[in-house]
């Protein structure tokens, strides 16, 4: 029997389960086989998804393309009027062929007044032009950068957003193969790398786009023939520029590489710097570093040189081209078929033209980049979770009565592992239910199955008798209290932190439910008191204080049901005391299941369930004095003292 689940290695990808023999007790033997992501299913188009990230802002996109191009239209004017001022003052020279012998024999200066408002005269026209152009050109780039600016951050942060929800609403199972740093970086550096190409393909593209069609109109119509000489050696430069460009961006990313091989060398290294002194091994990690950093120093060497020949090249062929253009331009002006002011303009239009030629190029090569980029970070706002957020049933009223009716259960990510086999387990309102066992034997699956962090791949679970796969996860999760091993807490207030329990309680409930987790005094010793921040995940706090924080946060919660994961480092007796005082408080009522660790602290539990191998087995079951009446493997371990 082949079953195909879709499993997010990634959005696209699907993990395929040969189940082979499905025994009678529900006994999985399955065979995962990861299918390549392209196998599986096409990638959505990225347009749309572009487009929903910006259509909100339609009427600034198509500001900051107007800009773009008027900007562009507005470049194109330069040269024609550069080219009727240098007109003019080739006219005035010829004009005024013989005019310093008359200021020697007049014995007038040639800076008298008259004399310069004279020879400014015809100058006045074009200048003025120039200078209109100048400033139309200055106010079209100020709003032009300042309305580019606007559209990329407004939409960086709608797809920074939309996609830390897409990634905050997978399920456990998306985040168990997915590293935490990838993802961050999908947030930041991609949703980055796309906005800066996108406002680069508005700003550049379009303008350069518009240049080049410009220019190549202006130098038709000033020479045609002239441009059609140009026209024959300016694809084949161009072609020469994009194959070698894309040659030297493929060295750069892999000089980048090797670079970047060579630090974490270092960084390693250094990282672990007890280690090394410990094995005495400083040389030896010196030389790994030299061996990186030379592999490094000969990539950079050649990209070096490919850079520099690069530039060779393309100003030896700049250069020819303007000595083309200024041999074959000049002939024509002695010939009178051309003004000097048109070989001006004609010039500066051919740089324009090559230098719009070549941002194109190099926006093809980005917009590469930006594509893949803009895939990254779609790829997850397209990926349905396998348990969602929200939907389903809620109940009016709840008692707390949890079953696991026969459940099998493997993690997605191990397929293969069984970590439940054939588990039932029954766990009446309001009482206190230990699962102990050795490490590994899944006490810890049981209370994520309970959450719906993930599905029993047979069998149910149970909550006031109804299957928790028909009830809201959200409704769900509210009903259910965690306290963790070493909880950790956000890097806000500790107030902040209580009230994460129920983020509409009063300060006055805070500083109840602190009293009720004995978290008052500790806290009210702070000079911040309740303000004072905890540090990244807590770690201004000791281990009992974060406890107790936690217990606080529950309390304000006031779930039905109660999960404690007994913290495996033992407290100090007093702290301990502390800390179980409130957890008494906390479980007064509720229906409570305790991970333990320590067999001293389960005896007074209504329940104790001991797991153990093969995996997800229930061993033994039954109060503290029944299971050592019984003298099996409870009573076993208990005799040895072990934790467990
Ligand atoms: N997210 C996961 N993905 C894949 N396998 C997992 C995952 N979490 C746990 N496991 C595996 O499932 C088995 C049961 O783990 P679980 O955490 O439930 O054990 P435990 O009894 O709570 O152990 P401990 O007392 O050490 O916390 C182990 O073999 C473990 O390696």
């Amino acid at each position: 029997m082949t079953l195909v689940l879709r499993w997010p290695t990634c959005a696209h990808s699907v993990l395929r389960v040969t189940l082979g023999a499905i025994h009678a007790d529900a006994t999985i033997d399955a065979k995962p086989v990861l299918l390549p992501e392209a196998a599986c299913a096409p990638r959505p188009p990225l347009w749309p998804d572009v487009w929903t990230a910006i259509k909100r802002d339609w009427l600034l996109l198509v500001l900051v393309m107007a800009t773009a191009i008027a900007g562009a239209i507005a470049s194109l004017w330069l040269p024609r009027i550069m080219g009727q001022l240098v007109n003019v003052i080739s006219k005035s020279l010829t004009a005024a062929g013989s005019a310093p012998a008359m200021v020697a024999t007049t014995g007038a200066t040639a800076t008298s007044w008259s004399h310069i408002v004279a020879a400014l005269q015809p100058m006045n026209p074009p200048a003025l032009r120039l200078l209109g152009l100048f400033v139309i050109k200055g106010v079209l780039t100020t709003m032009h950068i300042a309305l580019v600016g606007v559209l990329g951050e407004r939409m960086a942060a709608r797809l920074r957003v939309r996609l830390y929800s897409a990634l905050i609403h997978q399920d456990m199972a998306f985040f168990d193969i997915s590293k935490s740093s990838e993802l961050v970086a999908r947030v930041a550096t991609d949703v980055q790398e796309f906005k800066h190409t996108f406002k680069q393909c508005v700003t550049q593209g379009l303008r350069a786009m518009t240049e080049v069609t410009g220019s190549v109109l202006h130098l038709l119509h000033l020479s045609p023939s002239l441009t059609l000489a140009l026209g024959i050696s300016m694809p084949a430069l161009y072609l020469l520029g994009t194959f070698y460009g894309a040659y030297l961006r493929r060295l750069s990313r892999h000089a980048k590489e090797v670079e970047s091989t060579s630090m974490g060398t270092a960084g390693e290294g250094l990282g672990n710097v007890r280690t090394v002194k410990a094995y005495a091994a400083e040389d030896r990690e010196v030389e790994l570093f030299q061996a990186a950093a030379e592999r490094a120093a000969k990539t950079n060497t050649k990209l070096a040189f490919h850079i520099g020949l690069f530039q060779g090249i393309t100003s030896t062929s700049i250069g020819s081209m303007i000595l083309i253009v200024l041999y074959y331009g000049g002939a024509q002006v002695a010939m009178g078929h051309m003004e000097p002011g048109e070989l001006m303009s004609y010039l500066m239009a051919t740089q324009a033209a090559q230098r719009s030629l070549a941002s194109l190029g190099v926006l093809v090569g980005q917009y590469i980049k930006a594509k893949a980029a803009a895939q990254r970070v779609f790829e997850f706002t397209h990926r349905t979770p396998l348990i969602p957020t929200r939907g389903g049933q809620t109940l009016p009223s709840l008692r707390g009565d949890i079953e696991f009716s026969n459940v099998a259960f493997a993690y997605p990510a191990r397929a293969d592992q069984v970590v439940l086999n054939n588990f039932s387990l029954a766990v009446p309102a309001g009482t206190v239910v230990a699962l102990c066992g050795s490490s590994g034997s899944g006490k810890t699956t049981v209370v994520s199955l309970l959450e719906r962090f993930y599905d029993p791949r047979f069998g149910k679970v149970l909550l006031d008798g109804v299957n928790i796969r028909d009830l809201d996860p959200t409704w769900l999760r509210e009903q259910i209290g965690y306290i963790a091993q070493q909880p950790a807490l956000f890097s806000s207030s500790i107030r902040e932190n209580i009230r994460y329990g129920r983020p509409d309680a009063t300060n006055e409930e805070v500083e109840e439910a602190a009293k009720l987790a004995n978290a008052h005094e500790f806290i009210s010793n702070f000079s911040s008191g309740y303000e004072t921040v905890v540090g990244e995940r807590g770690t201004a706090l000791s281990g009992g204080q974060r406890q107790r924080i936690a217990i606080a946060a529950a309390i304000l919660k006031n779930p039905r049901v109660l999960i404690l994961d007994e913290a495996t480092s033992a407290l100090d007796n007093q702290s301990e005391r502390l800390v179980q005082e409130a957890l008494d408080r906390l479980m007064k009522g509720r229906t409570v299941l305790v991970i333990a660790h320590r067999l001293t602290t389960i005896q007074n539990a209504d329940l104790i369930v001991l797991m153990g191998k093969p995996q997800g087995k229930i061993l033994e079951m039954g109060t503290h004095a029944q299971l050592m009446a019984r003298r099996g493997a409870y009573y076993k371990l208990h005799h040895v003292g072990a934790d467990i």
